[in-house]
């Protein structure tokens, strides 16, 4: 019943009783039959009682009625009270849009979100949608207009919205329309709140997500008892635990029992006085592993300091420490062989040195290089060099005595220190054994490579005091066995240290020889060996010495070559033999060329076909009148790029030789393709004929080779008649050697040619 209907109820009965009152209340006082001055007061009466009892009525019907309103009223106050407290409270603003009147109210807080103050008039249509961030504004549009069309029980919309001071807010507004009878919505009051840091958080919350899951590092969170409540994907991958197997369990699961009791209760007690612990930690994967990791653990403690969790971030560092591990044995080994390197032996050595001294005890160093090792590298390549390389270690170190050293020096050069020998000769059976041990060829890929080694040794205390002395002069006596004929061995002597001396001194001189043209060329002549005639000359560096006379290439060759004097010196030889041959062939001398030597170094430079273009224009000599002699061993080291050279120089005319033929391993596919024109037996081929059986195969096949590959073959180092019919029946071309003419300077070998041609110059 609404309100006016009951006053107008409560209005009638009034009315009705009051009627009923002054009609009948007076025919009651006629029907007493009382008299007239009686009635009339008790009418008086009766109207005073009518007016107390309609006023008594009065007064409590309103007291009721505005008890009530009171009531309602200080209602309506508290509801509006808790109602202003719960906004404030919640920070919410308030918006109201009269859709009828198109009115809208703002609260003050919604002022305050956009940064305005509360007098700021904002309450147009449009305000909130101006403000809006422009990628916000048609989603919005279409929940409010989903929202009035009934499709949504009520509008909530996140978006952004301009402040004053330029940025973005983030607000949540969220309302719901009021409807008329018919559905429509004419008004919608609502909430708006700002939510930017929420929204900021949960980005925060997102990003830690990510990087908790993606992170390389295990994390492991555990509540306040110390049981865990998360892990993350690294934590799995590292463990192999899953997360649900962990879950409710205490970290100790993990443990590997590497560490004791001590261990942990400090790690603990750290945790409680610091807050954090970190250190490396022992650990056990599911499948049993223990593996070291480094970690990290920090306690979270909420806002009234609490302890309520602790985090554990670790890392797997078994990868770390094996590297370290690796780095620190590379640092003292050697990485193809596995062998203690220099550094090691170096220090092994100082230690052995101290125990020595200290027990009267003599030691040994054996310095051991690989005869020839370079050849075999160079024709078979690197990595099958390496193999042989690595066979011999493992061959040396099973001969090594446990409480010796085998180091590896580098290249083809290993040492062997000795401890606790009696006496200097008791070292001699340990080398015998060593070179005993290359007795055997070794297997590379199924080629057997036959290998012999060069033994030098020095003994402390006769050799030497200190470890690098010893060492120097081990190494002395390893160039001694080499000269002595390699497959040797030697013991160091003073007469090597004079050597070693000597060698430094010929390189300071060898400087100065060049400039002060000290350098001489001699010549040997080549012979046809059907006719005898002499058909080319070979021509051959001497080093004339101020002091110590004439000194054979052998000696200072390998020195040029160590100070990097080998190119200048092939190109003197050069120029000096053009020019010479030139003479010769002004001279009448029928001679078809002129052999030079030249070494790798100098093929390997880039300008040696300029250079033998200047030597030839120099001299006005023909190209075909000039022989370059290679070595073997140095022409199938070269690469490709080489024979591009040899082409060129063959393509200006020169003719090219394999000097030493025989000794370098040649891949014969390779000597197909080498633009050559001549072979040269070695010498060792040649020194024991006739009376080698096998010498005298070789030589027969080098022959046959080089003539079935269209080739000139000279056989070097002829001294004997024996050796000149041997070699011309088995249809050899050329000749050279002691038999027919030592090398010579020019005047000497020009007037043998003088001598030689001088029937035909006549
Ligand atoms: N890169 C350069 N190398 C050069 C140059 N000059 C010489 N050499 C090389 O030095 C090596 C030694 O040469 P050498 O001492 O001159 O010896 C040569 C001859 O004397 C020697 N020979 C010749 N016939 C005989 C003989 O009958 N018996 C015997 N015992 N020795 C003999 O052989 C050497 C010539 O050898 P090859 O060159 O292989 O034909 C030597 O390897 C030279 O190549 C130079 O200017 N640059």
């Amino acid at each position: 019943m609404t309100s006016s209907r009951s006053a107008w109820h409560i209005s009638l009965i009034y009315m009705v009783v009051a009627t009923l009152w002054i009609l009948f209340s007076d025919k009651v006082l006629l029907w007493m039959g009382v008299e007239v001055i009686t009635q009339q007061r008790l009418q008086t009466i009766k109207g005073l009682v009518f007016v107390v009892v309609t006023g008594a009525l009065l007064f409590y019907s309103t007291r009721h009625h505005l008890r009530g309103r009171q009531q309602q009223e200080q209602a309506l106050r508290h509801s509006e009270e808790r109602f202003d407290l719960a906004l404030l409270g919640s920070n919410d603003g308030v918006w109201d849009w009269d859709m009828v009147s198109g009115e809208l109210y703002f609260s003050d807080r919604c002022k305050l979100i956009l940064g305005h103050p509360p007098e700021f008039n904002m309450n147009q249509q449009d305000t909130w949608l101006k403000h809006l961030h422009p990628e916000d504004r048609l989603s919005l549009q279409a929940e409010l207009r989903r929202h009035i069309r009934g499709e949504t029980e009520r509008l909530d919309h996140v978006h952004r919205i301009r402040r004053r001071d330029g940025f973005y807010a983030w607000v949540q507004a969220r309302g719901q329309a009021v409807r008329n009878a018919q559905g429509r919505a004419i008004r919608m009051v609502g909430i708006v709140c700002d939510v930017t840091q929420q929204k900021l958080d949960n980005e925060r919350l997102q990003q830690a997500a990510v990087v908790f899951d993606s992170t390389n590092e295990g994390v492991v969170v555990s509540d306040s008892r110390n049981r865990i409540t998360n892990v993350n994907n690294a934590f799995c991958r590292i463990t192999g635990y899953t997360h649900d197997e962990v879950v409710g369990q205490k970290p100790g699961l993990l443990k590997s029992g590497w560490h004791d009791e001590l261990f942990y209760r400090e790690m603990w007690e750290t945790l409680a006085h610091t807050g954090s612990w970190q250190g490396e930690i022992w650990n056990r994967r599911k499948d049993g592993e223990i593996y070291p990791q480094w970690q990290a653990i920090n306690t979270v403690k909420d806002s009234s300091g609490k302890l309520t969790h602790y985090v554990a971030v670790f890392s797997d560092i078994s990868v770390l420490k094996q590297s370290r591990q690796e780095i620190d044995f590379l640092a003292h080994h050697d990485p193809l062989t596995r062998l203690p390197n220099r550094l090691l032996l170096t220090e092994r050595l100082t230690n052995a040195l101290v125990r020595a001294k200290r027990r009267e005890h003599r030691l040994g160093l054996i310095f051991i290089d690989l005869d020839r090792f370079k050849t075999v590298n160079d024709s078979l390549g690197h990595t099958a060099g390496d193999e042989l390389l690595r066979q011999a270690a493992k061959r040396m170190s099973r001969l090594c005595r446990e409480e010796d050293t085998l180091a590896r020096l580098g290249g083809d050069e290993f040492v062997m220190l000795v401890e606790n020998l009696a006496e200097t000769d008791d070292i001699t059976p340990i080398a015998q054994r060593l070179q005993r041990g290359f007795a055997r060829p070794f297997d590379i890929n199924g080629q057997l490579i036959h290998l012999s080694a060069s033994l030098g040794m020095s003994i402390f205390p006769e050799d030497g005091q200190e470890g690098g002395e010893l060492l120097t002069n081990a190494d002395a006596a390893v160039t001694q066995a080499k000269q002595n004929g390699r497959n040797t061995y030697a013991f160091y002597t003073q007469a090597l240290t004079n050597n070693a001396r000597l060698q430094m001194s010929l390189q300071a001189d060898l400087h100065r020889a060049i400039k002060l043209h000290q350098l001489q060329v001699f010549y040997q002549p080549q012979i046809d060996m059907h006719s005898g005639r002499v058909i080319a000359l070979e021509a051959l560096v001497r080093w004339q010495h101020p002091q110590r006379g004439l000194i054979p290439p052998a000696e200072f060759l390998p020195v040029a070559q160590h100070v990097g004097l080998l190119i200048p010196i092939d190109e003197y030889v050069l120029q000096q033999a053009c020019l010479q041959m030139r003479q010769w062939l002004d001279a009448g001398y029928p001679l078809t060329c002129v052999a030079v030597n030249m070494s790798g170094s100098t093929l390997e430079r880039g300008d040696v076909v300029s250079n033998v273009k200047k030597a030839l224009a120099g001299a006005n000599l023909p190209a075909a009148h000039l022989e370059l002699e290679l070595t073997e061993s140095e022409i199938m080291q070269q690469d490709d790029r080489c024979i591009d050279t040899l082409d060129a120089l063959r393509g200006m005319g020169v003719r090219l030789s394999i000097d030493d033929f025989g000794t370098g391993y040649s891949s014969l596919l390779r000597l197909k393709r080498l633009p050559v024109d001549t072979l040269k037996i070695d010498r060792g081929f040649i020194n024991d004929l006739p009376g080698s059986a096998n010498d005298s195969a070789i030589s027969r096949a080098i022959i046959a080779l080089g003539q079935s590959l269209q080739m000139s073959i000279v056989a070097e180092g002829i001294e004997t008649q024996a050796q000149h019919d041997l070699l011309r029946e088995m249809k050899c071309d050329v000749g050279q050697g002691y038999l027919y003419s030592k090398p010579q300077d020019v005047t000497t070998i020009t007037a043998y040619l003088l001598d030689h041609f001088s029937a035909e110059l006549k």
